[in-house]
């Protein structure tokens, strides 16, 4: 039987936007034959006439409610899933609203939060509520992603010794009040743009392994550039060891690997924008490495290139389907947990998203990046 997720989309901005484009594509574009989604609702905390008006805008089939506030949206029964989609600041308050007022399964953007002791708050009340929780990191969920995991797992290029990941997109002119850049809201390239790198550094050097023997970097060094207007991160470079991928097979039992996480707004990963052939994500291993294209969060290439030089170079194209922009199948998979009743996905578990917020805690403290105490508090109801 085909399973239909009824998604609530919790503010009107740039992502929810995007997110419900891929959301309205036909599934079967990409081979989804089990699930299908609709957009039930939509609410702007700024005006029902803005969400009205983001719902004409996306031809949105069904006539789906058009709320005024995040509390209409999240009480709404007609509503099984909350896509939030605010800034960094408000992910803590908003996702807490939709698992604890709402009692509703919740998809929320990245960075999952702005710490880790929000993280954990929203992961214990998902576990007692039994509501499904996710972080959107969307990039994890595309095949080239599931492909460079398996690789990995199966050995194809040994025993990954680095990895070396960017994610820097070339601007820097953000006005002081943007959300990239602004403290009130969360912003600066960390939180931004650095969860990508993590990201890549965390589903190669950690994720590939079983889950009883994952364990979190055994030290994190980092060097960081402040946004002069706001005082936010606008450069930031994490330097990470964590314990080889492939243990048994260890070149030398204490042996660690290391990754480089890079993220910047001043410079671009891909200057000229041409993406074939430039190399966002190195992943080095005793017999080869796999490259991973730009831009780290939306890659549609890789190669896997050996040290042998006997085998030749593998080139991988992995399109997006429909002409979609990827999110789809972030959806799918957060459809397939609530469809069957599991709390968290395989792909983002509760317990990585922690591991890298606390990475991400630390390269804070070595830098003395705060944001203000209202949007790092665990405390709830806070107005923002
Ligand atoms: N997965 C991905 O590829 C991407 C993810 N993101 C993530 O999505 C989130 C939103 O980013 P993006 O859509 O670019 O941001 P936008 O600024 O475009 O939209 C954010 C929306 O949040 C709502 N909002 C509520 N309170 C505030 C506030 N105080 N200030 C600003 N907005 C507020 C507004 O909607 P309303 O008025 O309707 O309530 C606003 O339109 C971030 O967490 C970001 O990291 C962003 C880009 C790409
Ligand atoms: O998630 C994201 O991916 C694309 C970037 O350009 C954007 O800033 C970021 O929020």
């Amino acid at each position: 039987m085909v399973y239909n997720a009824r998604w609530g989309i919790l503010a009107t901005g740039g992502i929810a936007q995007t997110f419900v484009r891929d959301l309205l594509k036909d599934t079967h574009a990409r081979g989804t034959d089990d699930i299908t989604h609709s957009v039930t609702a939509v609410a702007s905390s700024t005006s029902s006439q803005r969400a009205s008006e983001f719902i004409d805008k996306l031809q949105i089939p069904g006539n789906p409610s058009a709320y005024g506030s995040y509390e209409e949206l999240v009480t709404d029964p007609n509503v099984d899933i909350i896509y939030v989609a605010t800034p960094h600041s408000h992910h803590y308050q908003n996702a807490r609203l939709a698992l604890e007022v709402g009692n509703k399964h919740v998809l929320c953007e990245k960075a999952f939060t702005v710490n880790a002791a929000q993280a954990r708050t929203l992961v214990d009340i998902a576990k007692r509520k039994g509501l499904f929780l996710m972080e959107a990191v969307w990039t994890r969920y595309f095949p080239l992603s599931v492909q460079v995991r398996e690789l990995i797992r199966a050995g194809e290029i040994g025993e990954v010794l680095r990895v070396l990941a960017d994610n820097s997109i070339g601007n820097a002119s953000w006005d002081a009040s943007h959300r990239m850049v602004n403290l009130d809201l969360a912003g600066g390239a960390l939180l931004d743009l650095g969860i990508y790198s993590l990201t890549w550094v965390f589903q190669t050097l950690y994720h590939t392994l079983p889950p009883s023997q994952r364990k979190p970097p055994s030290s994190i060094t980092s060097t960081m550039f402040k946004y002069p207007a706001t005082g936010a991160d606008e450069d930031t470079t994490i330097l990470l060891s964590f314990p080889t991928t492939t243990p048994s097979n260890s070149l030398s039992p204490n042996r660690t690997s290391h990754a480089v996480a890079m993220a910047a707004f001043a410079v671009d990963s891909n200057p000229d924008g041409k993406a074939s052939g430039r190399a966002a994500i190195r992943i080095q291993g005793t017999k080869g490495e796999i490259q991973v294209e730009c831009p780290a969060y939306r890659p549609e290439r890789y190669r896997v290139i050996y040290s042998s030089g006997e085998e030749k170079t593998k080139e991988v194209e992995c399109p997006f389907p429909a002409n979609g922009h990827g999110m789809y199948w972030e959806a799918d998979e957060v459809a397939r947990c609530v469809r069957d009743g599991r709390l968290e996905s395989e792909g983002m578990p509760w317990e990585e998203s922690v591991v890298i917020m606390e990475v991400m805690d630390e390269v804070r403290r070595q830098h003395g990046l705060v944001y203000p105490e209202k949007i790092e508090t665990t405390d709830y109801p806070v107005a923002l």
